[in-house]
């Protein structure tokens, strides 16, 4: 069954192994990095689109992708590409156009993040990583973008409301506290300074404050307070202690979004132009791939028994030792006084790396030893269910 697909015949003969692929329980086999995710990738159906579409996109042959220019999103975005395989060619950093090899239909442009959301509205890119925040403000809910992958673990961050520690403000801990202060009337509202204008007053409006004024700006919000230019700020939070240092508090109930980066596409592109969907199912699976085994290590062990169901039972007995689908185990035989017999067994599972300790101590407890750890490099599932979310918000 193997050697009837291309990849896996290739790997046997002319590549040079690069990773080595298990599939829960069943077989091992090594393929080039290159080939990788052909082997795990089925064909897509062709899909029917239900609905049409009251415009058409422009006409060009490549697919575009949208990565930050600049910023704290930048090193980090080509850093999951290049983990994923993906690596970005770029040959200065002034220089907005870039490849990705692996992808040969696409073609990278380098953007501010508020831009790249611009861009795939106005249908000049396709597909875009960008911040949660930077979505939802600059695409102000709008039906053709569609978030493909909602936690590419960066970038974390909150758009949240934030008052003085002081003054007026010093016992007001919610938002309701906020809303229900005496100060803010028709002639005097609440004045807010935020470079968020579109999602600022919409989560005012939706949390019933009337009275709200707001001011904007790009950047050192923070200073606004003490300057007597707001009363409150909303922007972006992560560690805190920018608030922190300029004497400000978050308030329960003020979080607008959590936020982190996403992957994100215009419905339109994917829908009409050729290759976008195929393209977007493989940078979902590989980003789905490599995301799922962050969090795991592969654990190896030898254990002495009488069966590998004997074996298995003891391992599926300890509540950490499950694996992904329960255990592989191996007979691992030997030649004894002329005769080939299970000497004792291979057990092979996944472990979060939260409870790896946890983990090896179950094992010796049940009789392992000889125990391996080692990273996992990708998880490709049978079929990402962030793929068959997308199908369904197209409608196919
Ligand atoms: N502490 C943080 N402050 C701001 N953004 C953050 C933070 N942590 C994560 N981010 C994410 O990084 C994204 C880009 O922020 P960054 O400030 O680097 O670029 P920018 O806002 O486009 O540039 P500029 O601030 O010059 O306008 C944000 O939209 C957000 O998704
Ligand atoms: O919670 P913290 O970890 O302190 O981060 C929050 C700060 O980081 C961002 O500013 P940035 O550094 O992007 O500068 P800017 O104000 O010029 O955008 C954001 O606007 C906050 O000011
Ligand atoms: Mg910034």
């Amino acid at each position: 069954m193997l050697l009837s697909q291309p990849y896996f015949q290739q790997c046997a003969t002319a590549y040079i192994p690069a990773f080595s692929i298990s599939c829960p329980h069943s077989f091992y086999v090594s393929v080039s990095k290159r080939s990788f995710i052909s082997c795990c990738s089925s064909q897509l159906q062709t899909a029917v689109v239900n609905g049409t579409l009251d415009s058409k996109i422009a006409e060009r042959d490549e697919i575009r992708l949208g990565l930050p220019s600049k910023g704290r999103m930048a090193a980090d975005t080509l850093d999951l590409l290049k983990d994923c395989q993906l690596s970005v060619k770029q040959v200065n950093p002034r220089q907005y156009v870039a490849q990705i090899p692996q992808l040969s239909n696409v073609e990278v442009w380098f953007q501010r993040p508020k831009d790249i959301v611009r861009k795939l509205l106005s249908g000049d890119l396709d597909l875009g990583i960008v911040g949660l925040d930077t979505v939802s403000e600059y695409g102000q809910g709008n039906e053709d973008l569609i978030i493909v992958h909602d936690a590419l673990d960066y970038g974390d961050c909150r758009l949240s409301l934030a008052i003085p520690k002081y003054g007026i403000f010093e016992n007001i801990d919610s938002l309701r506290k906020l809303a229900e202060m005496p100060q803010w009337n028709i002639e005097k509202p609440l004045r807010v300074s935020t470079g968020f204008t579109y999602l600022g007053p919409k989560f005012m409006k939706e949390n019933g404050l009337r009275h709200v004024t707001f001011s904007t700006a790009d950047g050192a919000l923070e200073a606004a307070p003490a300057m007597g230019i707001a009363d409150a700020i909303l922007d972006l939070v992560s560690s805190g202690t920018t608030l922190t240092e300029n004497n400000l508090k978050e308030i329960e109930g003020g979080v607008v979004l959590e936020s982190q980066a996403v992957l994100v596409a215009s419905r339109k592109a994917l829908i009409q132009r050729k290759g976008a969907l195929d393209t977007t199912h493989e940078i979902l699976e590989r980003f789905e791939a490599h995301l799922r085994a962050l969090g795991q290590f592969t654990v190896t062990a030898n254990m002495r028994g009488s069966s590998a169901e004997e074996v298995a039972e003891r391992v599926l007995s300890q509540p950490s030792l499950a694996g992904l689908q329960g255990p592989t185990v191996c007979p691992v035989f030997c030649k004894c006084d002329g005769k080939v017999a299970a000497d004792y067994y291979a057990i092979v599972i996944c472990v979060a790396k939260k409870a790896l300790y946890k983990s090896v101590q179950q094992l010796r407890a049940i009789g392992g030893s000889g125990v391996l750890i080692s990273p996992l490099t990708y998880i490709f599932d049978e079929e990402t269910p962030r793929w068959r979310e997308l199908l369904s918000k197209l409608s196919m």
